[in-house]
């Protein structure tokens, strides 16, 4: 992978014509596509499902595909999605009774794993299943929505975790979810992210080059 990912959440596409979409966003550039899975039980909001996964597969996608379940219990979905052909796989550490375990699902089935921590979820799970995660995902908004506004006390959480990264050994990517904008990337980048979810920054310009464009020549000024 490169050394910054930028991963548009197609939360904020055009659900009406979402394959050209996901085209469209890869084309511009785009490294991953991050797909966001709401449950109406674990966050207040009902999205998509492997189905549509599925279907972004048939429909010729070959970029990775980075499942953020937002749903409770996860395991199922899981073994779902990795059927359905996700690439990554991340889940909220509070929606899983057994994380050990849900981790181990999603390696075993050829995907990479992550935990994602809402902005005050404590990072603490991570100590015990540091070798069992690929990606770990910082929210900065509170889960469920789009458009909404960074915590600008992700930033010390970013330093936190990548310093807990760093201290590990392990290749595991620091990603960042929420309010992420070609204003704001320099600095999370600073903070230690290096993988950049973004849905309303891109999908809601229509030139989504030229947002992309600008994200890189941030990032650029960082590394
Ligand atoms: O997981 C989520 C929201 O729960 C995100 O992936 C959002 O879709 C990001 O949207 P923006 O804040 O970038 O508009
Ligand atoms: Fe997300």
């Amino acid at each position: 992978m490169n050394d910054f990912i930028i991963a548009p959440s197609i939360l904020s596409a055009d659900f009406a014509r979402l394959g050209e979409e996901v085209d469209n966003v890869l084309e511009a550039g785009a490294d991953i596509i991050h797909f966001d899975v709401m449950d109406n039980h674990y966050v207040p909001n009902l999205t998509i499902g492997p189905m549509v996964c599925k279907a972004l597969r048939k429909h010729g996608v070959t970029a990775d595909i980075d499942v953020h379940l937002m749903v409770k219990p996860v395991d199922r979905m899981i073994g779902d999605f990795i059927e359905a052909g996700a690439s990554i796989i991340t889940f909220h550490p509070e929606a899983s009774e057994h994380i050990d375990r849900s981790l181990q699902m999603i390696r075993e089935g050829g995907c990479k794993a992550g935990l994602v921590f809402n902005p005050a979820t404590p990072l603490h799970y991570l100590k015990h299943v540091m070798d069992k995660v690929d990606m770990v995902l910082l929210m900065s908004v509170n889960p469920g929505f789009g458009g909404q506004s960074f915590i600008p006390g992700t930033l010390d959480k970013l330093r936190e975790a990548r310093a807990l990264i760093d201290a590990s050994g392990y290749d595991i990517r620091l990603e960042v979810d929420g309010g992420v904008s070609e204003k704001n990337i320099a600095e999370i980048a600073r903070a230690g992210a290096d993988t950049f979810v973004a849905g309303s920054a891109i999908f809601g310009k229509t030139d989504y080059k030229a947002v992309i464009d600008a994200m890189r020549k941030e990032l650029s000024s960082v590394r």
